[in-house]
């Protein structure tokens, strides 16, 4: 099985607050994106293709092997991920997701996800369990339930599918955000995209190490992780 690999790194890093693109970021002397190329690759990814932002082009081609395809991104992670999955090559039976802002996901959550689209999964997400008490509030902040966390899970990336149904369900999204059927600020991931075209979605063991570097405190603590 062939598998093609997708970095999403064409966002700001608003909440990061750093003074260049997060993806740019260093931690423990390299970007953040070079880190999530590296894992996908080592997973068994046979090539990679970045979505960057449009004016961080040189940036990026500056600090990534000359093998890595760059496409310009999108204003939403979405539109970013579409971009990319246009210019991926059709040869790939899969497609794998990833954040650059989950650099320090172990090898072997890639090799997971590989494992379950080659035993025949449509798609797959590693997970994690909610390890706190989960509540539902109010406007006011006021709760009004508690989850039954045992049935919540924390869905990282990379994310999983064979290569026909991502590209089928992103036509499909299309048409269904111009007959406005899906309120697109709900496609927070792919594994989204996929399941408001229908397909089913499996799961198989995150690991704490692919957290999202998301405010400065995860970058502190992914810089104390990279350098153990
Ligand atoms: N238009 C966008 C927005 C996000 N991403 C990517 O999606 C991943 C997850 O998004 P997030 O962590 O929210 O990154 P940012 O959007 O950059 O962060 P923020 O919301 O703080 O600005 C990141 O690797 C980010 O680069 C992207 O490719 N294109
Ligand atoms: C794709 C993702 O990392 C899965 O957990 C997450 O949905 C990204 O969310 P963000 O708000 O774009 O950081």
């Amino acid at each position: 099985m062939s598998a093609v690999g997708i970095v999403a790194a064409a966002g700001s890093g608003s909440r990061l607050g750093a003074d260049k693109p997060k993806a740019l970021v260093e931690l423990a002397g390299r970007p953040l994106v070079s880190w999530a190329v590296d894992t996908l690759l080592a997973g068994g990814v046979d090539e990679v293709v970045v979505a960057v932002p449009a004016a961080e082009r040189d940036a990026f081609a500056a600090v990534l092997p000359g093998s890595v395809a760059l496409v310009d991104g999108g204003a939403t992670r979405t539109a970013s991920v579409r971009a990319a999955l246009s210019a991926a090559g059709p040869h790939a039976d899969a497609v794998l997701v990833h954040d650059a802002a989950r650099p320090l996901t172990p090898p072997d959550v890639v090799a997971r996800v590989l494992a379950a689209l080659a035993a025949g999964v449509p798609a797959v997400v590693p997970v994690l369990p909610v390890v706190d008490t989960t509540v539902v509030v109010d406007a006011a902040g006021t709760v009004t339930e508690a989850v039954p966390r045992a049935v919540l899970r924390r869905v990282q990336t990379p994310q999983g599918f064979d290569r026909a149904v991502l590209v089928a369900a992103y036509a499909a999204l299309d048409d269904a955000l111009v007959d406005a059927l899906v309120d697109a600020a709900a496609l927070t991931d792919d594994a989204a995209v996929v399941r408001a075209a229908g397909v089913p979605v499996t799961t198989v063991a995150g690991d704490e190490r692919a957290a999202k570097v998301t405010v400065p405190h995860d970058l502190h603590l992914a810089a104390l992780q990279a350098t153990r």
